[in-house]
């Protein structure tokens, strides 16, 4: 019997090198295949997984390989969601299939057809709707006027609205409301936090609200298994609720009604390898496919948002008080020149006032939270007869020292070793650590404030499963003074009993050569004080204490406003004045060799091939230079900054530019690795 072949486009994982980034061919004999189903297809001699895609117009040509599997049982991963897919591969530059199949959970890709529809049988038997009915009235708090208004505004169109409260202004109430209107109509909801510790709070504070509805998570975090059966539920359309980090960004929603995204200004919504994406930008397209609102919540917007509500792009939702008229923190600038001197020290870890005021605190049974963004006991140890350093071997950084396990650790390449007992140079015995961690600040405390609870949250203290929580529980319960911690603690944690906030050492981000930098250190800090104070009853007497040698800084200025618009307007004037973000498009292309000569006469020579129409479309690219940390594990990195006056003309070049890279690195033996970060948060 003669068989109908028909040709298919199917988006497959192709490996980088070979330059293959659109769907490949393939011959089927199912008529009509639509697009966004799974299939698996031979690709060299192995058997892949891989979605069908459109084909574009065009013979094929004549010899195809047939598609093995057609995988029915699944229902085909919808237009939307193909068009997003399709989007973020050509903005950020990578293969279509490659991020088509990155982004399904890993174990989706493993199963054949048979499985697949013995899971989709389980699941809908064991996940049965949650017992109580939907449609429970919500039974939170009364919203107040501006967060009526929000709910409102956000339910009354699509687009894109940046919900902005100060922290403790009920912005979480207003997503749970908003959420409420889209479930009763009948479609779902996608919530992202920045971090995976922040989901489980959210998924709590959301369990409890929506009873009747079943909602799942979805970050790395979770097994495999939990992982698929969360996003196939979400593709099924049975989970009502997506909670989850930037990878969520892009689950299967056939219903999708509302995406919020909260704390839209955190840089955990980058990707930071693989395809760099930024899940707040790909959640704005999304809501735009498919004409649903997309909420921004932040105290502190990134400039990138601001910039669009000030251009009426996107609209922006106030809530300008604190919940039960608290007030923020006070917040007071201490200027660390009015110390005495210590000669050959750093100083004291906090000024006399302020361990009086944390004194204090301890007395009246209130709790205060230190914030040092450096872990460790001290970030570097040398030797006081020869000028010895412990450097790291391997990377053009420094080990920190660790006096728990007494190491010399690299934050950078892990490269560990035990303490030397003395100077490896010269074998004096008086080596001294260097400035100073939170570790070093936790022994600091102790000895400041003998008697006084201390514990310390960073990522050395919560490196096993449950160690956070039950430190976050004990700080809940009361059973700490004094919470010592990075920027883990700043953020999100809805802490009741502290009055005060201390910065212990913020300036060195003042002065770093990253241009986001003040934007950041702004941010933490706001965020920082946040944590103060949101007991309503005890919020006027609580207080953000900012050690600093430089008081009358301008960033420091408004944040003793609380004025984000003045320090945003500043920002944005630098900004425009030197042609930064938003108001140009960045690009950064990385490479990677053993020695930076390699890596950098190999950006060289990729400029050289589009330098001239770089110039003719206003596009700048400057020299390849070495980022902060240079070296790596023994690899010299190198990096090229593209800068482009508007984001077509840099999709444009870098569109037709990147295909020439994979030829160019084959004429440059010893790159390791080459890739394009668009939009980076750093450069
Ligand atoms: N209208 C309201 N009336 C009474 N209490 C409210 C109201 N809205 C929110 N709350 C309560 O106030 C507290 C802070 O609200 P919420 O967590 O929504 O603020 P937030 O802006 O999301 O905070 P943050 O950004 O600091 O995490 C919560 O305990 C919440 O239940
Ligand atoms: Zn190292």
């Amino acid at each position: 019997m003669q068989v109908d072949l028909v040709t298919v486009a199917v988006a497959v994982e192709t490996p980088q090198h070979t330059g293959l980034g659109a769907p490949l061919d393939y011959a089927s004999t199912a008529p009509g295949l639509p697009p966004g189903t799974l299939v698996r297809v031979p690709l060299g001699r192995r058997e892949v997984p891989g979605i069908v895609w459109e084909r574009p117009p065009g013979d094929a040509p004549p010899e195809l390989k047939p598609v093995r599997e057609v995988l029915a049982s699944l229902p085909p991963l919808g237009d939307s969601w193909r068009q997003l897919v399709g989007f973020a591969a050509a903005y950020y530059q990578r293969g279509l299939g490659e991020l088509a199949l990155a982004v399904l959970p890993p174990e989706l890709r493993k199963l054949d057809d048979v499985q697949l529809t013995r899971r989709i049988a389980r699941l809908h038997r064991a996940e049965a709707p949650p017992a109580a009915a939907p449609g429970d009235p919500l039974h939170g708090p009364a919203l107040n006027d501006e967060q009526r208004a929000a709910v409102e505004a956000i339910g009354a169109a699509p687009g894109t609205y940046l919900l902005h409260g100060v922290t403790g202004s009920g912005k979480t109430e207003v997503y749970l409301h908003a959420a409420e209107a889209a479930l009763a109509a009948g479609r779902q909801v996608l919530v992202m936090v920045p971090e995976i510790n922040l989901t489980p709070q959210l998924e709590a504070r959301f369990a409890e609200r929506f009873a009747g509805r079943r909602l799942v998570s979805l970050h790395s975090g979770l097994t495999p298994a939990q992982r698929l059966r969360h996003w196939m539920l979400a593709h099924l359309g049975a989970a009502d609720l997506v909670l989850g980090t930037r990878l969520a960004v892009f689950a299967s929603l056939p219903r999708l009604g509302l995406i919020v995204a909260d704390e839209e200004h955190d840089p955990s919504f980058k990707q930071q390898e693989g395809a760099r994406y930024s899940a707040r930008d790909l959640a704005v397209y999304r809501g735009h496919v498919e004409g649903v609102p997309v909420v921004l919540g932040s105290a502190t917007p990134s400039l990138e948002t601001w910039q669009r509500v000030l251009e009426g792009r996107y609209r922006r939702l106030a809530l300008p008080q604190r919940i039960g008229g608290g007030v923020l923190p006070r917040v007071r600038l201490f200027d660390m020149n009015t110390l005495p001197r210590q000669r050959g020290s750093a100083g004291p870890a906090l000024a006399p006032p302020l361990v009086q005021a944390i004194a204090e605190r301890i007395e009246r049974g209130e709790q205060s939270l230190l914030f040092l963004n450096r872990r460790g006991y001290a970030p570097v140890l040398h030797c006081t007869a020869c000028g010895w350093k412990s450097g790291c071997p391997h990377c053009s950084a420094w080990r920190v020292f660790h006096k728990g396990d007494r190491s010399l650790r690299c934050h950078h390449c892990g490269f560990t070793e035990r303490v030397p007992r003395a100077c490896p140079d010269c074998g004096n015995l008086d080596i001294a650590p260097l400035g100073r961690g939170t570790e070093r600040l936790e022994e600091q405390i102790a000895e400041l404030l003998p008697g006084a609870r201390v514990a310390r949250i960073d990522a050395d203290t919560t490196r096993t499963k449950g160690s956070l929580e039950a430190q976050l529980g004990a700080v809940h319960a009361g059973d700490v003074d004094v919470l010592v911690g990075t920027q883990m603690i700043a953020k999100g944690h809805d802490f009741r009993r502290i009055t005060l906030v201390a910065a212990v050492n913020p300036d060195s981000a003042l002065f770093a050569s990253d241009f986001r930098a003040p934007e950041r250190l702004f941010s933490l800090l706001m965020q920082a004080a946040g944590r103060a104070g949101r007991d309503a009853e005890q919020a006027a007497r609580s207080e953000m204490w900012v050690q600093t040698w430089h008081p009358r800084h301008t960033l420091y200025a408004a944040l003793r406003r609380h004025d984000y618009e003045a320090f945003a307007a500043g920002q944005l004037e630098e900004r425009l004045a030197a042609g930064l973000p938003p108001f140009a498009s960045l690009a950064l292309l990385r490479a990677e060799a053993r020695e930076a000569a390699v890596a950098q006469a190999f950006l060289r020579a990729a400029a050289e091939r589009v330098q001239a129409q770089a110039e003719s479309m206003g596009v700048t690219i400057y020299p390849p230079v070495p980022p902060p940390v240079a070296r790596v594990a023994d690899v010299d990195r190198m990096q090229m900054l593209v800068e482009s006056p508007t984001r077509g003309a840099l999709q444009r070049l870098l569109a037709g530019w990147l295909p020439q890279m994979h030829t160019l690195r084959a004429q440059h033996k010893g790159v390791l690795r080459w890739a394009v970060d668009v939009d980076p948060l750093a450069i």
